[in-house]
């Protein structure tokens, strides 16, 4: 609910104490004595509901007794008008004016209401009088409406600053989905960021491909390890990552499985290219050198792939492309092995999540 601005009630003195100064929306003992004696009087009780915002309004509206209250909406403070103050006053200002405010009664309110005709002929028979009301009237609601501007700033400005903070909030999340999807080590996809990739596969698809998978996974790293110390073992995977990152199109996924596994899921015309990508990862990797260590030890790769079916799943993907990557690991490493077309159709990816 929104808040209540209470205006002033009471005459405000003059500094100087010498002469008593209206508040804007009070009237002066003649003016107030004036629109009671012209206008109707009614009684409201509390509750009721005096206009409503949006209306046509066609009377203006003084207190006797009681309290009015002004509920603006959007957020805006509500305002109390108190005994001897005017409200709905614009609309005798400037022809078929929409209420801006419902006017509530807070409790039982006597009122004294002023139409069109009879303000106009207010005018005619007490010029002097009316001029000063509508003067007082007038910068009163100037000064309204220049508060209501700044308000709109500020608030215009909290927006801004609200707006902002969501901005880091999205970015932050962006990057906190980013990092979980990526091996801290090579800076590829992990295991993670691949099957959220394959998730979405659908949108990614390319027409007039298949799908391929390669498994590509270090000859005797342990032993690597053991001779040259892990700091080159992490050099030697770094330096993995990026030749299956060369051999990869920009809509293929390199991805670190784990340990020294990597995988290369590729959209491929055919067989052919499957192979031809493997060939450019097993050569790239022979090319390789590691000042320390590489002089007695080469650095090989043992790849498995296959063209993934139609309809089936990561599991049997996976699992194809894992018994070539045996094949080749069992004829002593440094190549590759392509497993032959499967038909197996199974269910979905969740499988193996
Ligand atoms: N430096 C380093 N080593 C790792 C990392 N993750 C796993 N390893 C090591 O990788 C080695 C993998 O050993 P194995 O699974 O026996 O594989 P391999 O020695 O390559 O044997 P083959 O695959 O049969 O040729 C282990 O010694 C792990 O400790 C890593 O992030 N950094």
């Amino acid at each position: 609910m929104a808040s209540v601005q209470a205006e002033p009630t009471k005459i405000a003195h003059a500094a100087h104490g010498a002469r008593a100064v209206l508040l804007p929306r009070q009237l002066s003992d003649p003016e107030f004595a004036l629109f009671a004696r012209v206008g109707g009087r009614r009684e409201v009780q509390p509750g009721e509901i005096i206009f409503r915002r949006g209306e046509l309004g066609r009377s203006m509206f003084i207190v006797e007794s009681g309290q009015i209250q002004l509920e603006f909406g959007d957020g805006m403070p509500d305002k109390l008008i108190g005994p001897r103050e005017f409200f709905g006053e614009l609309v005798l200002f400037i022809g078929s004016h929409t209420r801006v405010a419902n006017a509530v009664a807070l409790n039982p309110v006597v009122l004294h209401i002023v139409d069109h005709d009879t303000f106009d002929e207010l005018i005619a028979s007490e010029p002097r009088l009316l001029a000063q009301f509508m003067r007082r009237s007038f910068s009163y609601l100037v000064a309204s409406e220049q508060q209501l501007i700044q308000s709109l700033k500020r608030r215009n400005e909290d927006l801004m600053v609200t707006l902002d903070s969501l901005r880091q909030t999205r970015t932050q999340l962006s990057t906190a989905q980013r990092l979980v999807q990526t091996d801290e080590l090579t800076g590829l996809c992990n295991r993670r960021g691949l099957y959220m990739f394959l998730e979405r596969l659908a949108e990614y698809r390319l027409p007039g491909t298949v799908l391929g998978l390669l498994l590509i996974d270090l000859d005797r790293f342990k032993q690597i390890n053991d001779r040259c110390g892990h700091l080159i073992g992490d050099q030697v995977l770094r330096a993995i990552a990026e030749e299956v990152q060369n051999a990869a199109a920009s809509t293929d996924v390199p991805a670190r499985l784990g340990g020294d596994e990597f995988a290369l899921l590729m959209q491929v015309t055919g067989e052919e290219e499957l192979r031809a990508r493997a060939t450019q990862i097993i050569a790239g990797v022979h090319a390789l050198r590691f000042p320390g260590c590489n002089e007695g030890l080469g650095v090989s790769v043992s790849i498995g792939g296959g063209l993934c079916a139609d309809g089936a799943d990561w599991a049997v993907w996976y699992s194809d492309a894992d018994a070539a990557l045996y094949e080749a690991k069992g004829r002593g490493g440094d190549g590759y092995e392509v497993a032959p077309p499967h038909g197996n159709q199974s269910g979905g990816l969740h499988s193996v999540i």
